[in-house]
């Protein structure tokens, strides 16, 4: 442990903020009374003595690190049961707190697998099989991705063949690219997954449908008959996790176990035809409106790493002879890391505000009203994307700001970044999410063309793009805002234009699409980037919190926005929207943005109220004892048990005499 009270230069950092952290903590967890209760719940897990005793990740082999996450998550699940915590954000405090770095090897269970049954089951289904998964009887998983497809789902090769004389699905893989491969969870620890086929009855193929399969004996755990399953072996992250792969071999279910809320098959075979389209890739949907809001608290903890360090650490005497500066005084490393933290308060309030709406749009969904389902599926993609492209490519910056320290894992950073960049791959391949945006995009243009009401938040596009930015030296949030408007607006109408022009000189409509999909990704993006932005200066506007504390918040808001100008200022200048002095005007606005922050920079992470439990970083401590700390964490390395290894004598030891012995003046001759 190291010692020592607080460190000087971050106590300073701590004394010298214009505002008071705790205003700022009580708005991002939405009231004093929900942080006293955050900090309760999250000091009952840290206190927990399993929790307490488990080993550290860092030092544990692939199969220590699965069974260390196992236990603290089943341990975690059983308590949150015994203290009757029911709001999902309250379990997620409490397993945070209990497993920070362990990935949940009952994650898909809690996260998909349950959310799923709940919305997509009949209540014949629900009562069946909810008491199940609360008592973990039955362990689940969503099974979609296979070998050979994982974005076009549409293409899955698994088939599930309704037989009406038996009155059951036969399910199988019928060929290696048709396995289930990816699954987390699915390898080891489930019994049970949805699984997602093409739903074959009287000859038709109606598309992909899901089914519930059970895949282990719920007492003996094995395998049952015509199943082969197992562990697709290590990953770049998500160590501790089982991601699965599976063979179906004509396994038979009875017909009661396709998920039938919405998607029938009668005993005869008739397919009855669902109230919506897409109504079965609604799982995927609650995990993408979820995710900006998990990357940005990804972003947030290497934020508060990497700024808490950067104020202790001194680097470089500035004048000769004098004292060597915070390497937070360096204006290349505030540029660094300022846009890192304003982009993560973006993601938050932006994942606050996708949630939000999911909750909205599928409450009307569960009514019928299906009207919304295009604006939840565009935003709720779009937003993924866009936040954990946005939030990785930070985290390796905050891991890069913290020089070598920043590339052990005594730092913490590189296992945030690990854990986090799946999230560019996972729920929809980032890319694949953008074209799906611009697909949107581009039916909303077409219906501005046609005259058409267009939802509230493309409203933007009904704007002139005959017009100049209204930035003056004084950069203003309205003058940022509509430069976002118009580079968003300007980009869908050049994608549509080029599209356009080759139909007219005779390309297919889907050739011109695909012809054009880097500037539709472009249009998509800057949709996104806008979307950002915009509900970033409102919610900052919006904020009940005091003067010197809205201020510190508004300063952060503005540098995401000034430097997402700066960062792709080609788009915004393209057209001559802002001139040469106005552009002057945004980089000057960006260095005296940095100055501005710097006083509040530790206060602006302080805020984000991480216990040292939970970031488990040398780098990060709220103390700032880091040198001591990285002492520590490299005694207690594995490889300093023994003063000197086995593998000196079996390795080191013969070589040396082996090439002792060919170098003796004899043995040469
Ligand atoms: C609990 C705590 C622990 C948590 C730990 C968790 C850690 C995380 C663990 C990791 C967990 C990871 C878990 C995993 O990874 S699970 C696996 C995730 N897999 C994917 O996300 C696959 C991605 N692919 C797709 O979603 C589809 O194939 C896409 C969308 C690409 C195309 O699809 P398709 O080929 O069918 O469509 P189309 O392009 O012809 O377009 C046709 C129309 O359909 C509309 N459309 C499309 N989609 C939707 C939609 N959703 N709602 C409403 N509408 C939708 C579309 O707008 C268009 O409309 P229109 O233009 O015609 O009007
Ligand atoms: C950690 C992790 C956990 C996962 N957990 C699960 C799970 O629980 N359940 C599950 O079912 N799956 C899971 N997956 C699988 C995941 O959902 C897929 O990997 C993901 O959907 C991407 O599909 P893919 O691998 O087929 O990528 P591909 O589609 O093969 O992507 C490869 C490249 O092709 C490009 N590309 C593909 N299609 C297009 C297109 N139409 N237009 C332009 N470019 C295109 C992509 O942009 C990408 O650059 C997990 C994956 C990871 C990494």
């Amino acid at each position: 442990m190291a010692t020592g009270g607080v460190n000087a230069d971050l106590a300073k950092e701590r004394e010298r903020a214009t505002f008071d952290s705790e205003q700022l903590t009580n708005f991002l967890y939405r009231g004093p009374e929900k942080v006293r209760r955050k900090r309760y719940l999250q000091n009952l897990a840290i206190q927990d003595p399993v929790f307490k005793k488990a080993p550290l990740w860092a030092f544990l082999n692939r199969e220590q690190q699965y069974a260390t996450a196992l236990k603290k998550h089943l341990h975690a699940y059983r308590r949150i049961q015994e203290l009757g915590i029911t709001e999902p954000v309250e379990k997620f405090y409490y397993r945070e707190a209990a497993a920070p770095h362990e990935n949940s090897p009952i994650g898909l269970h809690e996260s998909m697998f349950i959310p799923t049954i709940e919305k997509q089951a009949t209540e014949e289904q629900k009562r069946k099989w909810l008491p199940l998964c609360h008592s973990l009887k039955m362990i689940g998983t969503y099974a979609q991705t296979e070998l050979g497809h994982g974005t076009f789902i549409r293409g899955l090769e698994t088939t599930a063949t309704y037989d009406p004389v038996a009155k059951e699905f036969i399910l199988s893989t019928p060929k290696l690219t048709a396995m289930k491969y990816w699954p987390g969870n699915l390898g080891k620890t489930t019994n049970h997954c949805l699984v997602m086929a093409q739903l074959i009855t009287k000859g038709k193929n109606h598309g992909i449908h899901m089914f519930m399969l059970q895949t282990r004996d719920m007492e003996t755990h094995q395998p049952l008959p015509g199943i082969e399953l197992g562990d697709i072996g290590p990953k770049f992250g998500f160590f501790d996790n089982d991601n699965g792969y599976m063979i179906l071999k004509d396994v038979r279910i009875p017909r009661e176990n396709m998920f039938m809320r919405y998607y029938k098959v009668l005993e005869d075979g008739t397919y009855v035809t669902p109230p919506g389209d897409r109504l079965n890739y609604l799982s995927m949907v609650l995990l993408r409106s979820a995710i900006t809001s998990m990357i940005g608290q990804h972003l947030s903890q290497a934020c508060i790493i990497a700024i808490r360090y950067s104020a202790v650490r001194r680097q470089t005497e500035i004048s000769p002879g004098g004292e060597e500066a915070q390497v937070l005084d360096y204006q290349t490393q505030q540029y660094k890391l300022f846009p890192a933290l304003a982009t993560s308060y973006a993601m938050l309030m932006a994942g606050r505000f996708m949630y939000d709406f999911y909750l909205k749009t599928t409450a009307q969904i569960e009514k019928g009203d299906l009207g919304t389902m295009p604006q939840l599926h565009a935003l709720s993609a779009g937003l993924k994307a866009f936040s954990t492209w946005e939030c990785t490519a930070a985290i390796e910056v905050c891991r890069m700001s913290c020089g070598g320290h920043g590339y052990s894992h005594a730092s913490g950073i590189p296992k945030i970044y690990v854990d986090a960049t799946p999230g560019c791959t996972y729920e929809g391949e980032n890319t694949v999410m953008m074209l799906q945006v611009a697909r949107f995009l581009m039916k909303m243009y077409t219906n501005l063309q046609k005259g058409q009401e267009l939802p509230s938040f493309v409203q933007y596009m009904t704007k002139s793009l005959d017009t100049k930015s209204c930035m003056k030296e004084e950069v203003a949030p309205k003058c940022l805002v509509m430069a976002y408007e118009h580079r968003a607006s300007r980009l869908i109408k050049a994608a549509a234009d080029a599209i356009q022009a080759m139909v007219m000189s005779g390309s297919s409509p889907q050739e011109a699409w695909n012809k054009n999909t880097v500037p539709l990704t472009w249009a998509a993006l800057a949709f996104c980037h806008m979307f950002v932005v915009k509900n970033f200066f409102e919610m900052v506007e919006d904020a009940k919190m005091d003067g010197q504390t809205k201020a510190a918040f508004m300063a952060l808001c503005k540098l995401y926005a000034v430097n997402g100008v700066i960062t792709h200022l080609g788009e915004f200048i393209q057209d001559g929207y802002l001139n040469n002095q106005q552009v002057q005007y945004i980089q000057k606005s960006l260095l005296d943005l940095l100055a501005e922050i710097r006083p509040n920079a530790v206060a602006l992470v302080d805020a984000f109220d991480y216990p040292d439990a939970i970031l488990q970083s040398c780098l990060g401590r709220y103390d700032g004892q880091v040198y001591q700390a990285l002492y520590d964490f490299a005694k207690s390395s594995p490889l300093n048990e023994k003063e000197v290894l086995d593998s000196f004598f079996d390795y080191v030891k013969p070589v040396q005499q082996e090439l002792e012995a060919m170098n003796q003046p004899m043995a040469r001759l």
